[in-house]
């Protein structure tokens, strides 16, 4: 068998347009565009590349971007005080502070401190608590777009053995708590789980992210089934450069399972679109304008 390549890059682009359609009427209303702010703490290179894109695709969407670029030397009280900031600015729809930060910073205090209301990454306490008892709220971008790839794909999930390979407070849990809400049979596996290959074989529906290179095989997976990689690895090409490549061994793994996504071109593209798509319901939310059930 040959694996269905799920194209997330096609599916986020569609999102994308769909969120900038709603642009105008949210701004005919509230007399303002949704803005979207990023804060970025040091030099790390990848992560400037993460946020000069979501820069690029919030603008391309019709709303503000903001973007805090911050020294590697920023103190713990200049980072709350900009959230702090940044809570009160009636302009700002969502906050988004880029992970991870420098080794002196302390991360869950500053995701602590965001507004609730305004984190559109779904990282704060409150956003979990949210999504773990059905109450709305903002779910975490990379696990709500991996579950519009899989409805897309499959229809209606009930029913269905899902595995998720990671317990991350951002991918792994999250996912896991939506999986459920769409009433899968859920398995969390970690790195203490016993026989790994032996649960995923199980898998009608197999996440993977875990961040440890092409570490799931093909003789892991159940034929036919849906596998959603998550991960980002970038990882020596053998020609001295280097390629990204996901948690999953694509190429084994194409040949058993039912459908995949790709690694680049999957996952990834999907976690900017459902960052815009967030934002743009927090402004709605925000400002009392309407937005039909279902609009996005
Ligand atoms: N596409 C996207 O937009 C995004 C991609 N990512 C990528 O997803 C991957 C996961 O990210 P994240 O959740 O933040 O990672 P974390 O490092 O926070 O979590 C990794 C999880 O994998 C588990 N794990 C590690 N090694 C093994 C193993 N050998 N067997 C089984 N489980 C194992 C860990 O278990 P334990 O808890 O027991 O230590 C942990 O729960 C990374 O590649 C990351 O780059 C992340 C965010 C967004
Ligand atoms: N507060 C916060 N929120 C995040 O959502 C967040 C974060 N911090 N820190 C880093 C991770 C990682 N992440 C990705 C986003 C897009 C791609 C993406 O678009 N990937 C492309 C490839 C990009 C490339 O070529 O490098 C793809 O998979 O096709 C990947 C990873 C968001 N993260």
């Amino acid at each position: 068998m040959t694996a269905a390549i799920i194209d997330g890059k096609g599916f986020a682009a569609t999102l994308r347009e769909r969120v900038a359609a709603l642009v105008p009427a949210f701004e005919a209303t509230a007399g303002r565009k949704p803005g979207l702010t990023v804060v970025i703490v040091g030099e790390d290179p990848a992560s400037q590349v993460y946020v000069r894109s979501k820069g690029k695709a919030t603008e391309a969407a019709g709303m503000v971007s903001t973007t805090h670029r911050l020294p590697d030397t920023t103190t713990q009280d200049d980072l709350l005080a900009l959230v702090r900031q940044l809570n009160a600015d009636p302009a700002v729809d969502g906050i988004l502070v880029q992970l991870p930060l420098p080794k002196h910073l302390d991360e869950s205090e500053v995701i602590a401190t965001i507004d609730p209301d305004k984190d559109v990454d779904g990282f704060h306490v409150v956003n979990a608590g949210r999504l773990a008892v059905g109450q709305e709220g903002f779910v975490p971008c990379t696990p709500l777009g991996c579950i519009m790839l899989l409805e897309d794909r499959l229809g209606d999930l009930s029913g269905l053995n899902a595995v998720v390979v990671g317990r991350s407070n951002i991918v792994g849990k999250p996912m896991a708590q939506l999986l459920l809400a769409k009433s899968c049979t859920v398995t969390v596996a970690h790195s203490r789980t016993k026989d790994l290959p032996e649960v995923c074989r199980r898998a009608d529906i197999l996440v993977a992210a875990v961040g440890r290179p092409e570490m799931i095989k093909g003789n892991w997976i159940k034929p036919g089934a849906t596998v959603i990689d998550v991960g980002i690895n970038r990882v020596d090409n053998g020609e001295g450069g280097t390629k990204l490549v996901g948690d999953v061994d694509f190429a084994s793994a194409a040949e058993v399972a039912g459908a995949i996504t790709p690694v680049p071109g999957g996952v990834g593209p999907m976690t900017i679109a459902v960052l815009l798509r967030n934002t743009l319901v927090s402004a709605y939310r925000r400002e009392n304008v309407a937005l039909g059930k279902g609009a996005i």
